[in-house]
This record gives C-alpha cells, structure tokens and sequence, in this order.
C-alpha cells in the first residue's frame, strides 16, 4: 500500500505521468516541470490524513485543512507507512477532485488594490494560486512590503505555500501616473499633450507624463503613437519643445504608467529609447528591496539579452541570504526574441507577456511567438509562464468568452508550466472567479492529456540476452504498464 502510494506520489510531479522506469518521454524532456514553480512552504502546510478503507490504497484526503505546526508538508499514512512529501493541494481542489487531481499548471496572479487585503489573499490562496506577484510599477514600496507580509503570514499561520514574485518596472517609454486617477478617457479627436515635464502638482487637464526624456525628440508629427499596443491610438500633429501634441485617433482608456510605442511607416520607431538599460536604477533599487524581503522570483521585464541576466543573477548572488532568488525573464520586445535560446539558457524561467509583446510586433504573430517560447522553455528545461489578457473580459464580467477559454486551454496544452492573471486580479470585480476559470480549464486538459497519453502505445526496449534476464524484463514491463495504466486511470 505505501509502495503505491509513493508510486502516485512521486509521478504526480512528473509532468508526463509516467514513472522513470520507462524510456524518457519525448514530448516532455522536462523532469522538473511545474513543479520547479512551487517553492516550498517555510513553514509547511497540512496534514493530509490517509485511511485505509480506501480501497485504491490511496490517501483519501478530508477536504478540510488541519494546519501543522511546525511539521513538513506530508501524507501521513494510517499505517505507520514512510511519511512522504507531496506537491502542496489546494482547498478548492481538494473538493473538487480529491487528493487525485493535483493540478499541473500553476497559477501567478498579479496582486492590486482589490485583492492586497489579508482576507482577499487568503480567498485567492484557496483558489489555488501558488505565486502572488507584485508588479513595481505600480504603488508604492511600503504597499508591495505589506503585501509580502500578508502572503508570508497567510503561509506561516495558515499552511499555504504561495511564493512570491516581483516584477520589474523596466525602462521602455511609459506614460506617468494620472494623478492618482485609475483611468481616463481618451475620446475621438481630442487633442492630448504628451510631455516629458513632470507637472509640479495638478496635472492640467488632457496632459500625460512621459518617462523617457528623449520623446519630444525622437518622435515627428505624422508617427502615431499607441497606448498599450494600441488601446488608444494617437497622431503626432506638433511638436512644441518638451511637448508632444497629439491627436485622439482611436478612442479608449488610458490607464496609470500605460506603455507608450511610436510608429513610423508601419513600424516601431526606436531611436535611443532601444539604449535604454534594461534595468534601471530604480528597478536596482527595487531589486535590493526584493533581496531585503526575501522574494522567491524577481520577474525582469523588457529583457533584451542573456547579458543582464546573468549579471542580476551574480548580483542577487552576492547579497541574498541564501542566493535562490529565481530570476524570470520576461519576453516581451524584438529584441528578446531575437536572443530567446540564450535569454532563456541563462534565466531560471521565462514569462510569454503578451501585453507589451503586442505592442511590439504585429498581433497575429503573437501566439506564434507564444509557441516558440514555450517550446523553447520545454526543450531548455525551463518553466515558463503565459501571461496577460487570458481573462481580459472578467475585469468586469462573472463569466469568460468562450475565446477566452480556449485561449487559456491552449496555453494548458501547449504544457505551459504556469498561467498568469495580470488586471484580473489586481483590479478586476472578479478574482476568485477569474482564479476558478484558471483552475477547472487546466484541471480538464491536463485531464484530456492523460487521456491522450493512454492512447498512446507504450515503447519498451528488447534489451534481455537470455532467457532468465527476458523473464525479469516481462515482469518489469508489466509492472511499467500496470503503472502506467493506474496512474492514467487516477
Ligand atoms: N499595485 C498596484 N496598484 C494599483 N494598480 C495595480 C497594481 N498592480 C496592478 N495594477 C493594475 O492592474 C493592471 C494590470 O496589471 P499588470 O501588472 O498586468 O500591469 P501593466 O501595467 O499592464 O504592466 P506590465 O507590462 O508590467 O504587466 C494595471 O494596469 C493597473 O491598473
Ligand atoms: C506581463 C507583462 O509585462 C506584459 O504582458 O507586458
Ligand atoms: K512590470
Ligand atoms: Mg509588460
């Protein structure tokens, strides 16, 4: 019975389901899958009980959590078996599925105003997220301070074992902050001015803030200029010293620290804005918040080669306590994919983001350069993230569109190791159920995999000379595929 169990135990976290006996299976080099996204809980987790009237020799899992202090996540057998260190399970899967189910594909989601409360991260970590991400660019320190606090409380008092993300700002062109407005709205043939002054205290009515000091500068009237890879679309009419004039071709939302792209003839002007580093100092700073803090993943944004990747990673090196800081590249410019192989060889993962990689190339590549990222990851050995929009819809709406759903599945069957909800969960009406909407659409095509898999004939080599060692091999062979089977049949 504790042979079975271990058996279940130690393939659940393989992301082929099938154990090590068997050749390596070659739609999935990756041993560590998924799970190389969950960090440990410090201080662990729950108690899974086991009782032995399960027939299956399974653990049967109460739904309810019993909190452990003190003690390692473990399966505790009934039957003074080996304790057995398992893949954490969240509440809501756990009733859902039982113990059986473990879901694969982890799930990040961005932290904002409406889910930075102790209670709302709590909701969330029962929903099932593993990562909680804070996303620099927006809020202040001491903000994103009291966010970690909460997510390291909510593991150490209440057993989940959510990690921690921080996200970089980066220094591609962005607008400033509205004023502390949330949103405003960019109506057809409103004229806007663009400017790289800091307005001293109110900004003046249809005027933005431009990070970059080069703006005024490099743009020409004639290049149109894009609010988040073309939520709101402009015209450069003037040009008048440090300010930008423009006018209001395609309406829509400008929100705080939007990222602002300018095109020429059809394509992305970059003029000394592609000299920018990719880390600037205030993102230096904010990383030595993050060591100080102890984050699990610093997230580098608008990476443009292997280079500052392995210089962040001898930085962290250098100063973090126990130097396991995972650093994530994020792709989402020309230029990273350009040096994808060797960006992603030199990072512990990769996030596909797909917002501001939108507003670099053409929309229809996107999902292309979805699948060549992830691909690249699995083949790497690497996890990787699909990130932005998967759940656009539900910042205002209970329920996905269907395209929604099979964008998301997609992501699922192309093996992502984890999906991402961006404003979703930072300031959408619905987390929770954006989080539920991750959750059962990776649970049923991770399922449809297995199914899949089951189909699939099973290729064991003849490597027996003799008779007696062909005795032993039919054996294992069996043994392989009766493995094989139960696990599917789970
Ligand atoms: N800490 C925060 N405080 C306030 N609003 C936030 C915060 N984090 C995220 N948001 C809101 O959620 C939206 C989506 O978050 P997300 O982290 O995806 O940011 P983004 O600005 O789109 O940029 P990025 O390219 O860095 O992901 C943001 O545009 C912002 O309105
Ligand atoms: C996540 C992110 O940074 C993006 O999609 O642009
Ligand atoms: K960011
Ligand atoms: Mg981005």
């Amino acid at each position: 019975m504790a042979q079975s169990l271990n058996f279940f135990v130690s393939t659940s976290h393989s992301p082929d389901f099938t154990h090590s006996y068997t050749k390596p299976f070659p739609q999935n080099p990756n041993p560590n899958r998924l799970f190389s996204l969950t960090k440990p809980p410090k201080k662990p987790p729950l108690i899974l009980s086991a009782s032995t009237d399960n027939s299956s020799g399974f653990t049967a899992v109460t739904p309810e959590y019993e909190t452990a202090n003190g003690t390692s996540p473990v399966a505790v057998l009934a039957d003074s078996s080996p304790i057995i260190e398992v893949d954490a399970v969240t509440e809501a899967e756990l009733k859902e599925n039982g113990f059986r189910s473990t879901r694969r594909t982890k799930v990040v989601c961005t932290i904002g105003p409406v889910t930075s409360g102790f209670e709302e991260l709590e909701a969330l970590a029962v929903g099932g997220m593993n990562v909680a991400r804070i996303n620099m660019c927006h809020g202040t320190r001491e903000w994103h301070k009291s966010v970690i606090e909460k997510v390291r409380r909510l593991n150490e008092e209440k057993g989940y074992a959510v990690a921690v993300m921080m996200d970089t700002e980066g220094s591609e062109i962005h607008m400033g902050d509205l004023g502390g407005a949330p949103s405003v709205k960019a109506e057809d043939g409103e004229v806007w001015t663009f400017s790289v002054r800091a307005y001293e205290s109110l900004r003046p009515e249809r005027a933005i803030t431009v990070n970059y000091d080069g703006f005024a500068e490099d743009v020409k009237v004639g290049d149109e200029l894009l609010v988040d890879g073309g939520m709101v679309r402009f015209e450069v009419i003037e040009i008048d010293g440090p300010d930008v004039k423009c006018l209001c071709t395609d309406p829509g939302l400008l929100l705080p620290r939007a990222n602002l792209t300018f095109w020429r003839d059809g394509s992305l002007v970059r003029e000394r804005n592609a000299m920018l580093p990719t880390i600037s100092s205030k993102d230096w700073l904010d990383i030595d918040f993050g060591i100080a803090e102890g984050v699990d993943f610093i997230a580098v944004s608008f990476v443009k080669s292997a280079e500052v990747i392995n210089h962040l990673k001898s930085y962290i090196k250098a100063r973090s306590r126990d130097g396991d800081i995972a650093v994530v590249a994020k792709i989402e410019s020309v230029d990273s994919l350009r040096n994808l192989e060797e960006i992603i060889q030199a990072s512990d993962g990769a996030m596909v983001a797909r917002g501001d990689l939108g507003a670099q190339i053409p929309l229809e590549q996107v999902p292309l350069a979805q699948q060549r990222i992830v691909e690249t990851c699995r083949q790497l050995n690497k996890p990787v993230i699909v990130a932005s929009q998967l759940l656009e819809s539900m910042i205002e709406y209970p329920t996905p569109t269907r395209a929604e759903v099979a964008d998301v599945s997609e992501a699922v069957r192309q093996r992502a190791d984890a999906l991402m909800l961006s404003g979703e969960s930072a300031m959408g009406q619905f987390p929770d159920k954006a989080l539920t909407v991750l959750r059962s659409v990776s649970l049923r095509i991770e399922k449809w995999w297995r199914e899949e898999k089951r189909r699939e004939v099973m290729d064991l080599p003849d490597i027996a000379s003799s008779l007696s060692d062909s005795i032993s091999e039919e054996i294992c062979n069996s043994a392989a595929k009766m493995g094989e089977n139960s696990i599917i049949i789970l």
